[in-house]
């Protein structure tokens, strides 16, 4: 049962960091539930805005509608009330408000609306795509501006005339000016979040379009980092965001983009160089190779990076990034 209302969602996770979440795989590729929980509470233990299960970063897109309900009541469930946990709704409008009701029913705070699946759409089917889900869940609705669900600013004003739950654009596209539309046609009834892959490197500019944060897929594997990011962006403190950029975000780019969907893959090397193992990608992802992870893990020791050792857990080393890599290379 949702504990948030709608715009009471919305003022929380405004002003926050964004967790996105790995979803771990055993290695028969079921959802590890425990690995899930360990990573969920140390995900948690931070202070953040929120926390997408299945998101983009928790390959949403390759789980079960099952496997979706049962990572948002996990995520719940661990998380333990520290803060609010989110589910997501993809597909085509029935298969969405099915994941919706099912992430409502796991207890989710909120809802992120992913693209419709596979067919073109123009502004009025999208409005009522949106407008269907939206009226299926007392949740706060954060629409998913990506692909095929291209929002403009009138068709997010309607949204929003229509029902009082719709609370967030989150934004993946980058254009400026249909950004620059969107917040001037709606301003503070709305909050707005960058959800390009790596936002950090985008959240300086955006915060100007009333983007005031953003998922932070590294958040997973470097959360100090990620949130001294975070605040550094918040105070505009423009030497501090570009001194990070250049020491640690620039070079991750720059592995990332070796391979297709390493934007998510590369979240899971990350884990593994840090020592807390989450497992493989789902097709059709790829895990990173050997050599991708060893000079990821060269950059978090290069960029001095790695996440302090907490109690109990694996404190994520060299050694454990070499064991990794070895595991890798055979
Ligand atoms: O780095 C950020 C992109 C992650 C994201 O938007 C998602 O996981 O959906």
């Amino acid at each position: 049962m949702a504990t948030y209302a709608p715009q009471e969602l919305a003022v929380a996770l405004k002003d926050g960091l964004l967790s996105f979440p790995v979803t771990p795989f055993t290695a028969d590729g079921a959802v590890d539930e425990q690995r899930y929980r360990d990573h969920i509470d140390w995900q948690s233990s931070f202070p953040i805005g929120g926390l997408f299960a299945a998101g983009g970063t928790g390959e949403g897109f390759s789980l079960t509608p099952q496997e979706s309900a049962q990572v948002v009541r996990l995520a719940v469930e661990t998380a333990g009330g520290r803060t609010p946990v989110l589910g997501s709704a993809g597909g085509n409008t029935a298969q969405a408000i099915e994941n919706a009701r099912a992430a409502q029913d796991a207890g989710a705070e909120g809802l992120l609306l992913l693209p419709p699946y596979l067919t073109e759409a123009d502004q009025d089917g999208l409005l009522e795509h949106a407008s269907a889900v939206c009226a299926a869940t007392d949740l706060g609705v954060i629409v998913y501006n990506r692909g095929n669900a291209i929002y403009s600013a009138t068709t997010v004003a309607r949204l929003a005339e229509r029902h009082p739950n719709f609370i967030g654009f989150k934004d993946a596209i980058g254009d400026i000016e249909h950004l620059t539309r969107v917040y001037a046609t709606n301003g503070d009834r709305l909050f707005y979040l960058g959800g390009l892959p790596t936002a950090e490197t985008y959240a300086l500019p955006l915060l100007q379009l009333g983007m005031s944060t953003y998922s932070s897929a590294m958040y997973n594997f470097v959360p100090e980092f990620a949130l001294e990011f975070y605040r550094d962006v918040r105070a505009q403190n423009h030497a501090a965001v570009t001194e990070k950029l250049r020491r640690f975000v620039l070079p991750y780019l720059d592995i990332r983009d070796r391979t297709k969907g390493y934007g998510v893959s590369i979240v899971k090397g990350g884990m593994k160089a840090i020592g807390r193992d989450m497992g493989s990608v789902r097709a059709p992802l790829q895990d990173l190779t050997a050599q991708d992870l060893a000079d990821l893990s060269a950059l978090l020791d290069a960029a001095g990076v790695r996440p302090a050792p907490a109690d109990g857990a694996p404190a994520g080393t060299t050694a454990d990034a070499d064991a990794a890599v070895d595991t890798l290379a055979g």
